[in-house]
């Protein structure tokens, strides 16, 4: 048996520009599997070729061991879909969508009430099945979209950025979800995201840039992989101290806002020999692990930040409200 996500090869091209650039992976079952990077690296893109909505330029892929181009139907049959923009049809009630999409999916007759009320439960809105989905919060329709994707028992849900334009304490909500859903036998998790924080709970990363994966592991060895502790020092001559640290330390520096950034073996050793001898005055300093951020910073020499939420991120925050 082969792994439940296999991709060699991948490639999207639109003209001239091609958005992903060749992507192979395998994702195990029952994993959660997220693709870590800024807007615009083909994150999207990747997961619209695996869930069938758009078609790959090159290479291969398959899902619970159907092709992706050849056996479409199957592969829709076997995944659960949640995208970046709301789908539910607003005017109907939490359990006439369920029910749509029942029909949709060729859920037995027999089957769809206990199935309503199976998935329901999973994202704790079984009270609130009866009302009309316009009256719910952002972070209720995420959820009813969440159950939505679950009707079908799909073996592998494809999440496009599960926790875009919502707040910090739903987007924790989601996650418990998605969690709860990680126990329950079978499903797998693959998921898009820009966040650091959610990328830490996935079980392996793909870290992508400019249409291709750059790393992939688990967050703790991609993290490991950075090696040493990281130190941020502001200074009073932030110039003259990125030269001074590079000729006394053989460290690589590398400025980012006000501070200045570095690694070394053994961080609390290091900071008590360096603040007694480094001559330019020290404003702030600071040791700390390395994070996902820093693992980005050092594949790529750039940072992926918050600040990289899109105009169109904003947008689709106002359409779906702060809740
Ligand atoms: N239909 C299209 N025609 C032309 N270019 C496209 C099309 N769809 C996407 N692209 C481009 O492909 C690249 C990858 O886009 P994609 O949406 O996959 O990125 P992403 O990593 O998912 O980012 P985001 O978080 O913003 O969705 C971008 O440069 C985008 O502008």
């Amino acid at each position: 048996m082969g792994h439940i996500v296999e991709v060699s090869g991948l490639k999207k091209r639109y003209k001239k520009f091609e958005a992903v650039t060749g992507v192979d992976l395998q994702v195990e079952e029952g994993e959660i599997f997220g693709f870590l990077g800024p807007n615009g690296a083909g994150k999207s893109t990747t997961i619209n070729m695996l869930s069938t909505i758009i078609k790959p330029s090159e290479g291969k892929a398959s899902i619970n061991g159907y092709d992706i181009v050849e056996e479409k139907n199957k592969v829709r049959a076997s995944i659960g879909l949640i995208f970046q923009e709301s789908t539910l049809d607003e005017k109907l009630t939490a359990n006439e969508n369920l029910l749509l999409h029942c029909k949709f999916y060729g859920v037995a007759k027999d089957k769809r009430k206990e199935r309503i009320q199976e998935v329901l439960e999973i994202v704790d809105l079984t009270d609130k099945r009866a009302n009309i989905v316009e009256t719910f919060s952002g972070g209720m329709k995420r959820r009813l979209e969440i159950a939505r994707g679950l009707l079908h028992y799909p073996r592998v849900l494809f999440l496009d950025e599960p926790t875009v334009g919502l707040d910090p304490q739903t987007r924790n909500h989601i996650w418990e979800y998605i969690l709860r859903l990680k126990k329950k036998a079978g499903i797998t998790i693959f998921l898009t995201t820009h966040y650091m924080d959610e990328a830490e709970i996935c079980d392996r990363v793909a870290v992508m840039d400019q249409g291709k994966l750059i790393a992939l592991d688990t967050p703790d060895q991609l993290k490991t992989n950075v090696g040493g502790d990281i130190i941020e020092v502001e200074t009073e001559n932030n110039q003259a101290a990125e030269a001074l640290l590079e000729e006394m330390y053989s460290v690589e520096v590398t400025a980012a806002g006000q501070a200045l950034t570095f690694q070394v073996d053994k961080g609390s050793e290091f900071l008590v020999k360096f603040v007694k001898e480094f001559d330019i005055p020290i404003c702030t300093v600071n040791l700390r692990r390395p994070t996902l951020n820093d693992v980005f910073l050092t594949l790529t020499g750039r940072e992926i930040r918050e600040e990289t939420v899109s105009g169109k991120d904003k947008m689709k925050h106002l359409k779906r409200g702060p809740h």
